[in-house]
């Protein structure tokens, strides 16, 4: 059973905020992450989800707060983050085969040295089959499939066995089967390597059962809570500032309001309400090098970034008896 005050936390934000030209997309979030917890990060388009990862990833400074990995303030290409990004097609000609891909996360780091070329090749091939990308090995990433290359992504995420795990709408343009199966394989790496897992998201149901917590951002506030009592009429209805219903059906949530826009959970995922955007309503992926076909860059080197912490608004942390990791 989970003790969180026993293990130091592996993804920390403290008095965390970010504005841009004076907008405020959220402040004072306060989070200690666990090895092997499951954070789904919710709300409507804009609410700043994918800057959360960019920060996350050392690709953007907070305005207040600080933001540790590890212990240490985060850096652009550490080994210890993977990131599965949203799902985007690759140039046609894009001059890599699907293993390729794959291989570009890998550095040997795990063994404390380079792999060598058979030995890569066998890992390369075991990450493959792990996501149902084997028969597809040799193909260029450019003429596959927009799931298939996105299975090849969280592949190459998974490669490094990162201390923290980020996802991006990893499961969109996904099969039911393949959402199935990547959710499976994140949710195998949070369980059995002790990866923390923060996964991004418009639509809860597909991962609801993985879920430790959630942190729900809209109009510039957030909550950080188990699913259930974040996800509850009177939290969200307060949060968008607009009467909101959440009702349970069979282990689902159906979320529904005739205010929202691009929520997460849409007439056609669930939901019956008359006016969500379903997780059709994309934006635009982190402008991460790694964010296309980029090259895993493990770079150990750290060096702080984060500001002093401005405010402190009661820290979160794990609630007791969640599923852990394995130690790392
Ligand atoms: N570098 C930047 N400079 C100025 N504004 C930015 C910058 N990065 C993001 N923003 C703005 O911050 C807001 C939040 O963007 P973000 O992509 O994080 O939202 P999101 O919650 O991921 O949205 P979606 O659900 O649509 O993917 C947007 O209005 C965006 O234009």
């Amino acid at each position: 059973m989970a003790d969180p005050g026993a293990s130091p936390a592996v993804l920390s934000l403290d008095g965390a905020g970010i504005a841009f030209h004076g907008r405020r997309l959220w402040e004072g979030v306060d989070l200690d992450l666990s090895a092997g917890e499951f954070l789904a990060v919710l709300g409507p388009n804009g609410a700043g989800k994918s800057t959360l990862l960019k920060v996350l990833l050392g690709l953007q400074r907070l305005s207040w707060g600080e933001v540790r990995v590890a212990g240490r303030p985060v850096r652009r290409g550490s080994s210890t983050v993977g990131y599965i990004p949203q799902q985007h097609a690759m140039p046609a000609e894009t001059p890599l085969r699907a293993r390729d891909l794959v291989a570009l996360g890998l550095d040997g780091h795990r063994y404390g040295f380079r792999l060598r070329p058979r030995a890569q090749r066998r890992e390369v091939d075991r990450l493959l089959e792990q996501v149902g990308a084997t028969e597809y090995a040799e193909m260029p990433v450019g003429l596959l499939s927009g799931g298939e290359q996105q299975r090849l992504r969280a592949a190459q995420a998974l490669a490094s066995d990162p201390a923290v795990l980020l996802c991006d709408e990893p499961l969109h343009s996904l099969d039911l089967h393949h959402q199935q199966a990547i959710t499976d394989l994140i949710q195998r790496q949070a369980t059995e390597r002790g990866s923390a897992v923060v996964f991004v998201t418009h639509e809860i149901n597909p991962v609801i059962e993985h879920v430790d917590r959630v942190l729900y951002l809209a109009r510039g506030q957030h909550r950080i809570g188990p699913t259930r009592e974040v996800m509850r009429s009177e939290v969200l209805s307060e949060l968008y500032g607009a009467p909101i219903d959440v009702i349970e059906h069979r282990g689902r949530l159906v979320v529904m309001s005739h205010h929202l826009e691009g929520h997460h959970c849409a007439p056609g995922h669930g939901g019956t309400g008359d006016a969500a955007h379903g997780p059709e309503a994309q934006a635009r992926a982190p402008e991460d090098p790694r964010a296309g076909v980029g090259p895993h860059v493990h770079d150990d080197d750290h060096e702080p970034h984060g500001h002093a912490s401005s405010r402190h608004v009661g820290r979160e942390q794990a609630p007791e008896g969640r599923r852990m990791g394995a130690p790392r």
